[in-house]
This record gives C-alpha cells, sequence and structure tokens, in this order.
C-alpha cells in the first residue's frame, strides 16, 4: 500500500497555517524562514520554488535570496552574518549543494543553531546524537512522521538504511535507534548488500541511482521508504526503489513523487515555527 505522503503532509501544512492564523490574531510577529539559493541548478529551482509555495500556504513569511554562481565565499558568509543577526529571521536554509569554490562546512557551521532549520549544524547535529531537544533534519523527520502515520512501532524492527549522508542517511538511523529499532547502516562498500537488504522489516533507500532496488532486495511485506529524487530513462521523476518491481510485496512504500518529498517541505516549516517559539519564548 502506498503511504501517502503528499496527504500527510497537506495535514501538517494545515495545522501550521491555523497556528499562523492565531500568531496573526494575537498580533504577534509572523515566523520568516529565509532560503540562499546559489547558483542556477535545475533541480533547487524545484525545491526551492516548492518551499515558497508552502510558505504562502501556512501564512509563513519568506524570502528567497538568489545569489549568482560566481558568489566569493565571503560575500555568503558575510549574508548569513546579517541574518543571523535579523530579529525578524527565524530560519535560515542554504540550498545544497553549493558551487565547488564554496566550503560547505565552513557555511554550514556559520548558520546560528537557533535559526538552522535543516538541523545541519554541529550543535543539532550533536543534539540529534544526545537525544537532546534540537532541530531536527527535516527528511528523516518527515520518515518518522509517516511511520507514525501507518501506527508503525519500530521497536525490535530490522531497518536497514542504504546511504551514509549528513543529510539524510546518518540522521535517520539515529532516529530509528532512539525508537529501539535494530539499525543497519549500508553503503557502497558494503558486501552482499542485497542479503543485507532482505533482512529489513524496514528499507530505508537514500543513495540517488534510478530505481536501483528491485523486489530481490525486499523482504515480502517489509516497509520501503524511498527518499531517491532521481531521473529515469525517460527523465522522469523517480525514486531509488523500482516500484513497479515492489510494489506488490511490500506492506507500505512511499512514491517518488508523493511520498518523502513532501514531507521534507512540511518538517522544514514544522522546524521554522520551532524556531519562532524558541526564539519568543
Ligand atoms: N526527498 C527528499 O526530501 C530528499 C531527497 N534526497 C535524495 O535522496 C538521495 C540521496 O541523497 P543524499 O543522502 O544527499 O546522497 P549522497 O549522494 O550524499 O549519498 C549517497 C549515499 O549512498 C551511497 N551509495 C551510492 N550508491 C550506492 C550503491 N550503489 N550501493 C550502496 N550505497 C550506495 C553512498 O555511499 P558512500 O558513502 O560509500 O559513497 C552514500 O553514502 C538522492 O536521490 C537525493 O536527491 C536528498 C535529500 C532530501
Ligand atoms: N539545505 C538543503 N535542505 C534540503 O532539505 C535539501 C537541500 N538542501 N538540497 C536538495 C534536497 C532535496 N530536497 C527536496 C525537497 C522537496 C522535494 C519535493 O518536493 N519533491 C516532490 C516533487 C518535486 C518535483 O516535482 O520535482 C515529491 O517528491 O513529490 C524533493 C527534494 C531538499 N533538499
Amino acid at each position: 500500500m502506498n503511504i501517502d505522503g503528499k496527504n500527510v503532509s497537506l495535514k501538517r501544512k494545515d495545522e501550521i497555517k491555523q497556528k499562523i492564523q492565531q500568531l496573526q490574531n494575537e498580533g504577534k510577529r509572523i515566523p520568516k524562514l529565509v532560503v540562499i539559493l546559489v547558483g542556477n541548478n535545475q533541480a533547487s529551482q524545484v525545491y526551492v520554488r516548492n518551499k515558497e509555495k508552502a510558505c504562502a500556504y501556512v501564512g509563513m513569511l519568506s524570502e528567497i535570496m538568489r545569489l549568482d554562481e560566481s558568489v566569493l565565499e565571503d560575500e555568503l558568509i558575510q549574508v548569513i552574518e546579517r541574518l543571523n543577526h535579523d530579529e525578524t529571521v527565524d530560519g535560515i536554509l542554504v540550498q545544497l549543494p553549493l558551487p565547488q569554490h564554496i566550503h560547505e562546512e565552513k557555511i554550514l557551521d556559520l548558520i546560528d543553531p537557533k535559526k538552522d532549520v535543516d538541523g545541519f549544524h554541529p550543535i543539532n547535529v550533536a543534539k540529534l546524537f544526545l537525544g537532546q531537544d534540537g532541530l531536527v533534519p527535516c527528511t528523516p523527520q518527515g520518515m518518522m512522521v509517516l511511520l507514525d502515520e501507518i501506527h508503525y512501532d519500530l521497536t525490535g524492527k530490522e531497518v536497514v538504511v542504504v546511504g551514509r549522508s549528513n543529510i539524510v542517511g546518518k540522521p535517520v538511523s539515529l532516529l530509528c535507534l532512539q525508537r529501539n529499532a535494530t539499525v543497519t547502516i549500508a553503503h557502497s562498500r558494503t558486501e552482499n548488500l542485497k542479503e543485507v537488504c532482505q533482512r529489513a522489516d524496514v528499507l530505508i533507500a537514500a543513495i540517488g541511482q534510478a530505481k536501483f532496488f528491485t523486489k530481490d532486495y525486499v523482504k515480502p511485506g517489509a516497509v520501503v521508504l524511498d527518499v531517491g529524487m532521481d531521473r529515469d530513462e525517460n527523465d522522469k521523476l523517480c525514486g531509488d526503489v523500482d516500484y513497479q518491481d515492489v510494489k506488490d510485496i511490500v506492506s507500505y512504500i512511499t512514491p517518488v513523487p508523493g511520498g518523502i518529498g513532501p514531507m521534507t517541505i512540511a518538517m522544514l516549516l514544522e522546524n521554522t515555527l520551532k524556531a519562532y517559539y524558541n526564539r519568543e519564548e
């Protein structure tokens, strides 16, 4: 069965919309998200526009700062420092990937952890590691919300996460561990990947390879969360999972599009609202 991420994200956004309406009624300041987009990466343009639309839908203020591909690292640093000090700004997101000449780590470390709605700053990463309350990366958090939606209890379950990036693979592994799953993190150097994946009660596919996971990777009855945002042979958007091949043997699967992607955006809005409340307190 499909897990309808689009619909779940809509429910979440409607809840946020109500909260913002309430702030408005009380004459309070309205939460604001700033997205920094460097260069003109095609995919990034689409994602950023989706974020802008979502902000408008819930009544949140948003600003997209479009910087030229050739922007100097120092200029970007100045922009972030200004936003860090801007009292009207609650969330700052620097869209990845950044151009080659800019050091990603240096930039992410600079964002005020209180405004780090991506949850990529070392302080927030450490909080997640320690199980402390902080800003949690959006895509992994979105996956937890979808598991809640199907009332799936991870306790004692075998979770296999394929992919070990800082933005998806590692954080989602920690969240599953927190929920008492037995977690395996696989990657490009993993031996016998097929056999490892076949053990999974929950398979999390986050490698960026179109339709890589066919049914011989999937245990019948497993839950499959497909994070991939890939292009197939016809340049059509698809996931890391071969949906047609596995759909009849899984218990649940997130489709692409309409699965994890929309949840990422809903969680971004939730994080911005959380950052707002934390700062107002
Ligand atoms: N829906 C959403 O909201 C989001 C979707 N995405 C999508 O998710 C996918 C993953 O993104 P991201 O985590 O940033 O990816 P990265 O490219 O940063 O990391 C990919 C990971 O997958 C591993 N990997 C690559 N190929 C294989 C393979 N053949 N077998 C096993 N492991 C492999 C790599 O291993 P190694 O470490 O050994 O190199 C690496 O750990 C992409 O399609 C991306 O577009 C990303 C973010 C949000
Ligand atoms: N600092 C930073 N934070 C991110 O969260 C971040 C990033 N950089 N860089 C790129 C990835 C990717 N990502 C997506 C967000 C929404 C969809 C999304 O809305 N997907 C729709 C379809 C989109 C389409 O039509 O192309 C869906 O799956 O239904 C996808 C992918 C966020 N990322």
